[in-house]
């Protein structure tokens, strides 16, 4: 595979130097003077344009005859006298112009060509260069057409109109008479309209950082580009636009969601009444909003809320060379990279799978809630139902005087009237003054994974790692940072909708990143569930650089992956520290504005860990892998490595103190038993959940309920496929060589004391407290994997604690008191 080198980000330099179009050494300079002086170009005909223009308009009449002498002419014609200040050209071409073509409107040209050259030359844009070409390309004929109108109605000048505005409307008055100019001037209407509706007043997102940066493009631009700038030179995020296939923006029946609200008022007095709240506003827009990309800008958005030091601190050196090369782009890598587009998920027949909660169902359920709870003499004095997709959630107000914690105690019993699963009571709702009390749906509604992605709060946010996993209880789409969580522990029986879960986040993911700014680890130890990911091993995956495949699937490389994690952590906190930053954010931001050296420094890309079982690496690991875990789930936030660790085992075994405590978001799925339930969520009720994606998502105090969105696997399929056809990188993102594989090849006689394992001294007392030569006694006790104990064992040996490997029976221990091991410590 890949070269061995003991630092990731180093590796990814050195693998993208052949083939990387960013390359900052080779090209940049070049590129960047190629651009200025298509720039000056721009300027001078910019310029060009203003003087012949303006001039021809104050004589143009007396330069009338020599325009129009020959080709010929002109050239020998020095001594042709014209008043024109831009001489013999300048009055050919305000002629050509104004005369022959589009008449007074060809002025607009000129801020064109201005705004070109200041960008090319100073990457400077005011407003939305792409924006005013369209315009400009739109209103310069028909601006001519309207004057021509003028001209020809009014016998006003020509150069009004031009050639093209008098002929067009000679024509169009033939054919439409005096309905020509409504003609002309609605089709202006409509154009102003589509155009405004097509490219809505910049958003947020498309906001660049700093002022050296273009914003964001329609794409016209990069056709105009293409004719005069190196596509290399690809600091303008219109290179890393995603080609998004059209059926994106269609208006999209799969992603039209109810929000059903019913009251129940005065339930003992009143007839009941449902109130259809209004649904939801769902995604009708335009196409380009579709996008899921990322720009530079974007990544430079990452590190909004980054202390932006102040420019006299500035290096004046980085700022030279931000001036002359602009931002360093860590996007231009893979300039070509198209995000997956909406259109590889499957579109359901969203009327079919609709909530079907029916209006009947909501009145039995609250007249059975009501019944119940005054059997056990609660009185209520409202109720209120909000449907979603797999629950119900009834919210009722008790009369005064009733302990919340009596309702409570009712859950069973409310279960047991309504004869329906999935009976939970939230107790008090968080800032609502009443009591919820979820119910399952007897017809359940599916939600596909479209309707989330595609969702405008998914595509919209700007989350450093955003993830979407389907619908909360009021049907509102939900989606949550992963940067902020930092880490999520997940734990669901067999069969209810992990794997869909952890595909969820995944896939969430990758619609929003470029393969540039993050990088997975994925750990698999059941080898079928994350299988399909290996397409996008280089784009998006991260692994040792021994690793003859990205996703581990063995336990024993797991503990070396693990290892070489926490060695890249401290490698990142050695750069924050050298660059003197505090979060990854920061310090991203800084070497994007070429504030870090870059034979220290590199980009670095988010690293989600994805675990798939934990169960069984802590049952044959232990504590090697339960240690780095802790450790990472300790300190990685600030320097961008995230967690995202299931098990279909919630036991304390397994969730220990160590990992829970380090992990403050957990979601669950059903589970089997309340002690499970209190396991993951230090609360009951994952017992109650109904599966297929129906879970509980604790995020510190609160816990939400939330219906998993459903992705099959065709559809993560198509997504790697997508992904895996593009454009790659050389190999997967390379992690450092991690210490226990380093010392793992150390034989017995090359036992180095001062490299000794760190439970060397723990398994020395161990065995000789037991006087037992033996590795699986050091594996159950210290709860180590066979390979670490085999291993302690063999360096234990070449200490002379223990005598050779002796057939079937335990080893000789050769020290045989406490005080004897002490000394022999003391003199390693
Ligand atoms: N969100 C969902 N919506 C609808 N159906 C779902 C959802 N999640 C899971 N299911 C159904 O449940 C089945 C099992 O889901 P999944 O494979 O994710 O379970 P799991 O918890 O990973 O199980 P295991 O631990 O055995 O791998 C799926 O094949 C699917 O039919």
């Amino acid at each position: 595979m890949a070269k061995k080198i003991t630092e990731s980000s180093a590796a990814l330099q050195l693998n993208f130097e052949q083939e990387s179009k960013g390359n900052q050494e080779s090209t940049p300079s070049k590129s960047n003077q190629f651009r200025f002086f298509t720039g000056v170009f721009f300027a001078i005909i910019g310029l060009l344009l203003t003087v012949s223009f303006f001039s021809s308009l104050l004589y143009g009449i007396a330069d009338q005859s020599e325009v129009d002498a020959s080709a010929l002419e002109l050239i020998e014609g020095s001594d042709i006298p014209v008043k024109n200040m831009a001489g013999l050209i300048g009055a050919r071409i305000a002629h050509f112009f104004l005369f022959k073509t589009f008449g007074i409107s060809s002025i607009l040209l000129i801020p064109l060509f201005f705004l070109s050259a200041l960008k090319l030359m100073f990457r400077k844009e005011i407003g939305n260069l792409n924006s005013y070409t369209w315009q400009i390309l739109f209103y310069i004929p028909w601006f001519s057409l309207i004057c021509g109108f003028i001209v020809y109605q009014f016998d006003l000048p020509h150069s009004l109109g031009g050639g093209f505005g008098y002929f067009a409307n000679e024509k169009l008055h033939q054919l439409l008479g005096y309905l020509s100019i409504f003609v002309t001037a609605f089709v202006g209407v409509v154009f102003i309209v589509l155009f405004y509706q097509l490219n809505p007043v910049p958003a947020k997102n498309r906001k660049s950082v700093g002022s050296a940066l273009p914003s964001e493009s329609s794409g016209v631009y990069d056709d105009l580009e293409d004719d005069f700038i190196e596509r290399e030179d690809s600091e303008d995020e219109e290179n890393f636009r995603p080609h998004l296939p059209p059926e994106l923006g269609k208006n999209d029946d799969s992603l039209e969601e109810e929000d059903t609200l019913g009251t129940f008022d005065e339930v003992e007095t009143t007839p009941l009444e449902i109130v259809e709240e209004p649904e939801v506003e769902v995604e009708n827009v335009p196409e380009e909003d579709l996008d899921f990309q990322v720009t530079v800008a974007d990544v430079k958005d990452d590190a909004e809320g980054a202390v932006v030091e102040p420019l006299d601190e500035i290096d004046s050196k980085a700022n030279d060379i931000l001036a002359q090369m602009g931002p360093y782009d860590p996007l231009a890598d893979l300039p070509k990279y198209k995000y997956p587009g909406i259109d590889l998920l499957k579109e359901y027949d969203q009327k079919a799978s609709a909530t079907q909660v029916t209006k009947d169902e909501l009145i039995e359920n609250k007249e059975r809630i009501v019944e119940t709870l005054n059997n056990y003499g609660i009185g209520i004095s409202k109720i209120e139902a909000t449907i979603g997709p797999t629950v119900t959630l009834y919210e009722i107000v008790p009369k005064a005087g009733v302990r919340v914690s009596k309702i409570t105690s009712l859950e069973d019993d409310l279960a047991l009237s309504l004869a329906a699963m999935g009976v939970r009571i939230i107790g008090q709702m968080p800032g609502r003054g009443t009591i919820g009390i979820e119910v399952a749906n007897k017809n359940r509604e599916m939600v596909p994974v479209r309707a989330v992605i595609g969702s405008e709060k998914f595509r919209n946010c700007n989350f450093d790692l955003p993830i979407t996993l389907g619908k909360t209880i009021s049907n509102e789409i939900f989606v949550a940072d992963l940067a902020k969580m930092p880490h999520l522990l997940m734990a669901g029986a067999t069969g209810q909708g992990k794997s869909v879960g952890l595909n969820m986040i995944l896939a969430s993911l990758l619609y929003k990143k470029h393969p540039a700014t993050l990088k997975f680890i994925l750990v698999d130890p059941k080898k079928v569930e994350l299988s399909l990911f290996n397409k996008i091993e280089r784009h998006f995956l991260a692994c040792l650089p021994d690793a003859e495949e990205a996703i581990i699937t063995d336990t024993k490389k797991v503990v070396a992956t693990l290892n070489s994690l926490c060695k890249e952590m401290d490698l990142r906190y050695d750069k924050l520290k050298d660059a003197g930053c505090r979060n990854i954010k920061e310090y991203n931001q800084k070497f994007i504005n070429r504030r870090l050296d870059p034979n220290k420094h590199s980009f670095l890309p988010y690293i989600v860990l994805v675990i798939d079982e934990l169960a069984d690496l802590i049952l044959t690991a232990g504590r090697e892998v339960e240690h780095p875990i802790a450790r990472l789930a300790q300190l990685a936030r600030a320097i961008g490595i995230h967690l995202v660790v299931a098990t279909q085992r919630p036991s304390v075994n397994v969730i220990t103190g160590t990992i829970k405590a380090n992990f403050p978001a957990r979601l669950s799925f059903k589970v089997m038993s309340k002690i499970d339930s209190r396991t993951i969520l230090d609360a009951s009720g994952a017992d109650q959940l109904v599966g297929m994606g129906d879970m509980l998502l604790s995020m510190g105090s609160e816990i939400i309920r939330l219906q998993c969105a459903f992705v099959d696997t065709p559809e993560v399929e198509a997504i790697c496929d997508y992904i895996g056809n593009q454009q790659g990188y050389q190999s997967a993102y390379l992690l450092p060589e991690s210490e226990a594989e380093e010392t793992g090849g150390q034989e017995r006689g090359d036992f180095d004391p001062s490299n000794r394992d760190q439970y060397f001294d723990e398994a020395a007392r161990l065995i000789v407290m037991h006087q037992q030569g033996s590795t699986s006694l050091i594996q159950r006790k210290l709860k180590l994997g066979y390979n670490r104990a085999g291993r302690l064992i063999d360096q234990l040996e070449a200490a002379k604690i223990v005598g050779p490997f002796g057939g079937s029976k335990a080893r000789e221990v050769l020290v045989k008191s406490e005080d004897e091991l002490d000394e022999l410590l003391k003199n390693l």
